[in-house]
């Protein structure tokens, strides 16, 4: 088993920047449905183009590596304890090597590892077979589709659907719930695993085993095969798009699975996964622990190209207004934005995410954020020889965990523009609007994108909070995000949100017996 080591870290790090055929191959397809100029089809651009940076750059496609957890199906007498340690060797390099973002916090004070160690992590599950080779898998979900991971009880009520059931026709309400409630805050389009049955814990393990099937394998269960079909079918009339943003593509896949439950429960649980969708598979000789083969590598491999992406080379197609940004920005300039408006920054920007925003709110702040940009952002960054910081993955992170602070942070500092990703709630647009302040919606997951704009680290403050949470200055150039939100009361993500709901209840009506 001599080569372990080196298999699990080649299986980390191509799971972390290779995204498999299976998926590009549903991402390919997607786009294909977008007409050219829409937002929707010019994240996707992005998104494409991200994934091609990231397999050039053998780079993180998503600068959130997660929560790793792997799987792995051993022969009887394999030695599992020296297995354990060498992929915790392999995490830990991979995370020292910029393959892996140091995830890895203490719960209750907030201390980061730095390696991807500690209590719970990396996630490694162990089984028995009788097979005499290792199936070892892996997958890299993010925190932002984690957090829309969703159970239901049945019976419920569910907002658009009326009562759900302890039936099919239940079940399946639930599902098209979860796609809804989810918008574009998991970085759609997603994929999801739905586990019937169970227990809370083991339903949402059944659910998650469902994100390693292949997207294009078919349910041996003839009525969850045609349930699988029907919601990513009926998810894409939803109508919420790449990032939320509108467009035609929601879902690009369902997989279903059933275990029994016991009388008094019945739970439908769905784990989200974003576009990233980071997982893939090895086949190792168990005698000496190298890798025989790939899973999910099967079929044509789509190469995405580069290509343009900005708003203006569809001029003609949209009203889309190109407008360029530079901190310190004026109240005027942002009272001129409005949504739908794209924007190009240079210069200046400041990262901020949740332990800064907490730390925000009761102290003051380490420069002058007059008239300043706040990127949600928690970069995965290396430090060279000469100490010089480096920016190896930089997309942004869910705004809406930041809803109970970003008002009244903009308004005490005079921040005039954030970026994120999702949208922010009611709180956040009444500060904008008496503030004069706007929400800029990056690319969910373009980690590589965005550190391509990112030209210089010119320094760092709160470095106590680790490195995703720290407040990193970065100077960038033609970082491009849309308002999704203006100072006029007007937010993208409310009008998707209600006009979603309403496509919803068209599927109130029973469909399975
Ligand atoms: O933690 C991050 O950088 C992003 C997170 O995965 C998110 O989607 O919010
Ligand atoms: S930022 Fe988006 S793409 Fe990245 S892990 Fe979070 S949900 Fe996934």
């Amino acid at each position: 088993m001599n080569n372990f080591f080196e298999s699990m870290y080649e299986l980390i790090v191509e799971t972390s920047t290779n995204l498999p055929k299976d998926v590009r191959r549903a991402i390919a397809e997607a786009k294909l449905k977008e007409s050219a100029g829409t937002r929707s089809a010019m994240s996707l651009a992005t998104i494409t183009n991200n994934i091609k940076m990231a397999d050039d750059h053998v780079s993180p496609i998503c600068q959130d590596t997660g929560l790793p957890t792997f799987k792995l199906k051993v022969p009887v007498g394999a030695n599992q304890i020296e297995m354990k340690k060498d992929i915790q060797k392999a995490i830990a390099k991979a995370t020292k090597d910029g393959k892996l973002r140091p995830n890895s916090v203490d719960s209750l004070t907030g201390d980061n590892s730095g390696d991807n160690l500690g209590e719970g992590t990396p996630v490694i599950k162990f089984e028995q077979w009788e097979k005499d080779y290792i199936d070892a898998r892996l997958i890299l979900k993010g925190g932002g589709c984690e957090n829309k991971n969703i159970q239901y009880s049945l019976p419920c009520e569910l907002e658009g659907l009326g009562r759900a059931g302890r039936d099919l026709d239940g079940v399946r309400k639930c599902i098209l719930h979860s796609v809804y409630q989810a918008q574009g805050q998991g970085c759609s389009a997603g994929f999801i695993g739905v586990g019937i049955g169970g227990d809370r814990t083991s339903g949402y393990e059944l659910a998650k085993e469902q994100l390693f099937r292949h997207v294009d394998d078919v349910n041996e269960n003839e009525d969850l095969r045609q349930l699988e079909d029907y919601i990513v079918e009926k998810a894409n009339e939803l109508g919420i798009g790449t990032m939320g943003f509108g467009g035609e593509t929601t879902l690009l896949g369902c997989k279903i699975g059933v275990i029994n439950r016991i009388p008094a429960s019945f739970f439908v649980s769905v784990a989200y996964n974003c576009w990233a969708y980071r997982r893939l598979g090895v086949k190792i000789n168990a005698e000496n622990g190298a890798i025989t083969d790939w899973f999910y590598q099967d079929g044509e491999k789509i190469e995405f190209t580069a290509e343009e992406q900005t708003a203006a080379s569809h001029e003609e197609e949209t009203s889309t207004r190109e407008v360029v940004l530079e901190a310190p920005i004026t109240e005027e300039k942002i009272r001129d934005l409005k949504v739908g408006d794209v924007v190009k920054i240079n210069g200046m920007m400041y990262t901020g995410r949740d332990a800064i925003h907490k730390y925000l709110s009761d102290n003051d702040t380490p420069i002058d954020l007059n008239g300043q940009i706040i990127y949600h952002c928690g970069p995965v960054m290396l430090k060279d020889e000469d100490g010089k910081w480096h920016v190896k993955a930089a997309g942004p992170t869910t705004s809406i965990r930041e809803e109970p602070y970003q008002g009244d942070i903009m308004k005490r500092f005079g921040i005039r523009a954030v970026i994120g990703k999702g949208g922010m709630g009611p709180k956040t647009l009444q500060a904008l609007k008496e503030h004069g302040g706007v929400y800029l919606n990056a690319i969910g997951g373009a980690a590589q994108y965005y550190a391509d704009c990112i030209k210089s680290v010119e320094g760092v403050d709160l470095m106590q909070f680790g490195i995703p949470e720290a407040m990193w200055h970065l100077k960038v150039e033609g970082f491009t995000a849309v308002v999704t939100m203006d100072s006029h009361g007007n937010s993208l993500h409310a009008d998707v949100d209600k006009s979603s709901l309403e496509k919803l209840a068209q599927f109130k009506d029973p469909v399975f017996k």
